[in-house]
């Protein structure tokens, strides 16, 4: 199976959410990373047909979303953001409901609706309106109801937000049990949740894929860029100004500050092994800072 995105744009007015992407997209779970405002969420909305291409074409297996007419939508799933749950339903009214929208037969609704309900661990709960649902709940619901027609494309919007840990965690797994054999891209600003579950890396900024690469791969290029020095605690406020500081460690009466630099931030500053969240901030470092209160750019 093969997902096509040739040339994608999409413009809103003068603004260009998406700007020329293309990528092909094979079995796998793809985390698709970047700033608000990247063009995320409209990226997804055109592949789930939802929001119309400006320019550029989507083909699944060599055919066009067009040429495929519904048989294209018979292959998705589709989580969004803002979930529209109906509040007075139970999760099971619910899942019967969302069956009955993709046309399953009502045998077939009652048996993936169990099935799926225990899968996401919901099934002691499956009478219990939605209103009285955590947001954990909630998200474990809203993926169940994605593989009720089997999708061999599963994208998901953000299904992280608002997650506390150890729902996070729950969650990934629930990923990564569904993920087999499929194209799932995962939209999402926390970098933890992709680091353990994407096969590769999608990285999005103004419009624009930054960077696509495989996970095994992703951090090389900023191999030597990531840094870390003991400091005292007036360095240390210096260094936060300065430079873009990824983690700051209390010890004893230094301060261990990681740093993402082209140069060395200091003599005594030793280069340490990337991460994924390393690399989010080398790109992204500059509007994380600037929604905290600002570093400045110039001053290393
Ligand atoms: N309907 C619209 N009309 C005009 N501009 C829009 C519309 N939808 C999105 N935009 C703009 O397009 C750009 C991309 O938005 P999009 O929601 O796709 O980004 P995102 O990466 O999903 O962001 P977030 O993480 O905040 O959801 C943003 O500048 C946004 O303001």
């Amino acid at each position: 199976m093969e997902l096509q995105l040739q040339h994608l744009c999409k413009q809103y007015g003068s603004k260009c959410a998406v700007d020329d992407i293309s990528v092909n997209l094979v079995p796998g779970v793809y985390g698709l990373l970047g700033a608000n405002g990247a063009g995320k969420t409209t990226l997804m909305r055109m592949i789930c047909g939802i929001l119309k291409p400006t320019s550029g074409s989507i083909r699944l297996n060599g055919k066009t979303m067009q040429e495929l007419g519904e048989q294209y939508y018979t292959h998705l799933g589709y989580m969004p953001q803002d979930f529209g749950f109906y509040p007075d339903f139970t999760a099971r009214e619910f899942m019967l409901y969302m069956a009955a929208v993709k046309g399953l037969s009502s045998k077939e609704a009652r048996t993936k609706t169990e099935k799926l309900l225990d899968m996401v661990n919901l099934h002691d709960m499956a009478d219990k309106k939605i209103k009285s649902y955590s947001g954990g709940m909630k998200q474990r619901l809203g993926i169940a109801q994605t593989e009720l027609n089997d999708p061999s494309i599963l994208i998901l919007d953000e299904p992280t937000a608002g997650l506390d840990p150890k729902e996070r965690v729950r969650f990934r797994n629930i990923i990564s049990d569904f993920a087999k054999e499929k194209i799932v891209i995962l939209s999402t600003h926390i970098v933890s949740d992709v680091s353990y579950i994407a096969d590769a890396i999608l990285m999005m900024k103004q419009g624009r894929f930054l960077l696509q690469e495989p996970m095994s791969t992703v951090t090389d290029g900023i191999r030597g860029k990531v840094w870390e020095v003991l400091v005292d605690d007036r360095r240390a406020d210096e260094y936060s100004r300065r430079f873009c500081v990824v983690n700051l460690h209390h010890e004893n009466n230094k301060v261990r500050l990681r740093i993402v630099n082209e140069a060395a931030p200091a003599a005594d500053a030793y280069t340490v092994e990337p991460s994924l969240e390393d690399l989010f901030l080398y790109h992204f470092g500059e509007e994380v800072q600037n929604e905290r209160g600002g570093y400045d750019e110039n001053a290393g």
